[in-house]
């Protein structure tokens, strides 16, 4: 695993913020770490960059512990935090040889890195430029490239697309791609679900400091049903309703007009025909009958109960 924490807790006051968070991210992987505003997603990104020290709880990266080996757990992170605090007066270069240095580059090696570090999330031709011009995307961009000074294992990022528009959206999702691709495994915190289905290959479900799922993309889509049949019927009556509920596959159905019946069902086989049979037998009349997947968003409805 990349990184690992065992029952994870954090307690502000007397409040807990996080609540025996157990995550898996396997190496290699993308993984989102999805929840509402609140729900601790910077509270455990700071614990896993050592920014904050756990109340309960174990934290593994690369299968280092971090509470005896933060200082090597250091070596292999690097951390994209909201807000890069990056001061308008210097240039993006001069920001970037500050860091290497801190990382423990020598000036040289800084220097290096730096220009080819620049260059790949697309600054190259303003490093010389004062941050205080750039736009929000340019310095998330910059951000990456400080976290990837010293060639990190791991990437943590808290909420990069936050705020940017469509462009500079693809503009990091591209650069994350890149790096994940170099190997390097990617978390990162969103509340953006579309967001989190274009990237991330896992994803972990956070809801008020605790994690109630985590998975591959595909499977969380299946966490309470694998898609919503839509029927249109003409003489849609309550018996053919409860006919349809009765099935062993069906988790439950919403009236959404006289004649059109949603149906959610938990099923990797086709049950279109099955429904469409029982309905037809019982003496109902098909004019519609339709398949959809669930977005991610529906899925997080159907395990939390809470819209965004
Ligand atoms: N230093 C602190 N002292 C007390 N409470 C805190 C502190 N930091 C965070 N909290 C509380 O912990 C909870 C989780 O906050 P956190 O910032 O981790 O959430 P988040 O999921 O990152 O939200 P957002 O998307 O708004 O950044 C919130 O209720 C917040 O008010």
């Amino acid at each position: 695993m990349a990184i690992s924490t065992k029952n994870l807790s954090k307690k502000y006051g007397s409040r807990f913020v996080l609540e025996s968070l157990s995550l898996n991210v396997e190496k290699g992987s993308i993984y989102g770490f999805l929840g509402q505003n609140g729900a601790g997603k910077t509270t455990t990104i700071k614990l896993l960059s050592g920014l904050s020290i756990p109340t309960q709880g174990q934290i593994f990266v690369d299968g280092m512990d971090m509470s005896s080996e933060s200082g090597k757990v250091k070596q292999v992170l690097g951390l994209v935090p909201q807000d890069s605090g990056f001061y308008d007066e210097r240039t993006a270069l001069s920001h970037m040889i500050y860091y290497g240095r801190l990382k423990g580059l020598s000036k040289k090696e800084s220097l290096e890195q730096s220009r080819v570090l620049l260059d790949q999330v697309g600054l190259g031709n303003e490093m010389f430029k004062k941050v205080g011009y750039f736009s929000h995307g340019m310095k998330t961009r910059l951000g990456i490239a400080q976290a990837l000074l010293n060639s990190p294992k791991v990437l943590i990022l808290d909420e990069p697309t936050n705020g940017l528009d469509p462009v500079g959206i693809r503009q990091i999702r591209q650069i994350l791609f890149e790096c994940n691709n170099n190997g390097i495994t990617i978390f990162l915190s969103s509340h953006n679900l579309l967001e989190i289905q274009e990237i991330c290959t896992y994803v972990g479900i956070l809801d008020k400091g605790k994690l109630i799922a985590e998975s591959t993309i595909e499977k969380i889509r299946h966490i309470e049903s694998s898609g919503v049949i839509t029927v249109g019927v003409y003489n849609l009556s309550s018996e053919i309703v409860h006919l349809i509920e009765s099935l062993e596959f069906v988790i439950k159905t919403e009236l959404k007009s006289e004649h059109t019946l949603e149906i959610f069902v938990n099923s990797n086989k086709d049950v279109k025909p099955e429904i469409n049979r029982l309905i037809v037998e019982s003496g109902g009349q098909v004019f519609k009958l339709i398949e959809n997947s669930l977005s991610l968003e529906d899925a997080f409805f159907e395990a939390t109960g809470i819209k965004f």
